[in-house]
C-alpha cells in the first residue's frame, strides 16, 4: 500500500487549510451558528466547513444548471450549491423536516438564491422517481439517510447527463466502514461503496475530504 503522505490532520493543520480556501460569506457563517444553537443534537449533520467552497466549485466545474441535492437540513449546502449556480439554474432540494428547511429557506432568501431553489418536502426517493426519466441532472449531492443511498443512486445514476458528478457524503462513516461488525448506517455505507464502485455506468473516487466523499462521473 502506498500512502502518499502521513499528514494528520491536526486542529492547527485545519485552520490553515480553511484559511486557503475561500471563506464562508455572512449568510453561511450565520447559517451554520445559528443550526448550531438551535439544533445542538443534530448540528453536526451539517457538512464540513471546507465542502461549502468545494460544492460551489465542483457545480461551477462541471457548468452545472440542473443540481439535484437529497438531504438539506437546514440548507448549507444548498445555499454553497445555489450561490454557484447561473442565474437560470435551478436546484431540487429534497428533505422531510418542515422544521430544519425553514432556517434554510430564510438564509435562501437573505442570500438572493430563493428562486434557484426548489425545496421539495417528500421522501426522496418520491421526488426523485418524479423527477423526468431522461438524463438532465448535471451535478447532484447526496448526503440524506445512509440507508437510502443504494435507492438515490439507482435513481440519480440514469437522470445524469453524460459528465454529469455526483458527490456523496459520509462515505468513511467515522471510520465505520472498516469495521466486520458494522450495522445500521455504517454497514449501509459499506454495502453503499461496493454499489458505487462497481458501477460500470459511473467513474467513481472515493477521497479522504471530511467524513469521506465519493466523486462519480457519468461515463
Ligand atoms: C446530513 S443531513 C443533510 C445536511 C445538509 N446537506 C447540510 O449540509 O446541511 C440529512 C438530511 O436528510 C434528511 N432525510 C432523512 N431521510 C430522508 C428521506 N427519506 N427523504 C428526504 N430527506 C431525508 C433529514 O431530514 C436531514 O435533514
Amino acid at each position: 500500500m502506498t500512502k502518499g503522505n502521513e499528514t494528520k490532520i491536526t486542529d492547527e493543520l485545519y485552520a490553515y487549510m480553511l484559511a486557503h480556501n475561500p471563506p464562508l460569506d455572512p449568510v453561511q457563517r450565520e447559517l451554520v451558528e445559528t443550526t448550531y444553537a438551535r439544533f445542538p443534537d443534530h448540528a453536526g449533520m451539517v457538512s464540513a466547513e471546507e465542502q461549502a467552497p468545494l460544492l460551489a466549485f465542483l457545480v461551477r466545474l462541471v457548468g452545472a444548471r440542473h443540481v439535484v441535492e437529497v438531504g438539506t437540513f437546514t440548507g448549507f449546502s444548498a445555499l454553497a450549491m445555489a450561490r454557484a449556480l447561473p442565474a437560470d439554474g435551478t436546484l431540487i432540494a429534497c428533505d422531510i423536516s418542515e422544521e430544519w428547511t425553514a432556517y434554510g429557506r430564510e438564509a435562501w432568501a437573505k442570500a438572493g438564491v430563493a428562486d434557484r431553489i426548489d425545496l421539495r418536502i417528500a421522501p426522496a426517493l418520491d421526488t426523485l422517481r418524479a423527477m423526468p426519466a431522461e438524463p438532465h441532472i448535471d451535478f447532484a449531492y447526496l448526503d440524506a439517510d445512509k440507508g437510502g443511498y443504494i435507492a438515490y443512486w439507482e435513481e440519480l445514476v440514469p437522470r445524469m447527463r453524460q459528465g454529469g458528478l455526483i458527490a456523496v457524503d459520509n462515505v468513511l462513516f467515522h471510520g465505520g466502514v472498516t469495521d466486520p461488525g458494522a450495522t445500521g448506517s455504517a454497514a449501509a455505507i459499506k454495502e453503499f461503496n461496493d454499489h458505487a464502485a462497481a458501477d460500470a455506468r459511473m467513474d467513481s473516487v472515493l477521497l479522504t475530504v471530511a467524513d469521506g466523499l465519493t466523486l462519480a462521473r457519468k461515463k
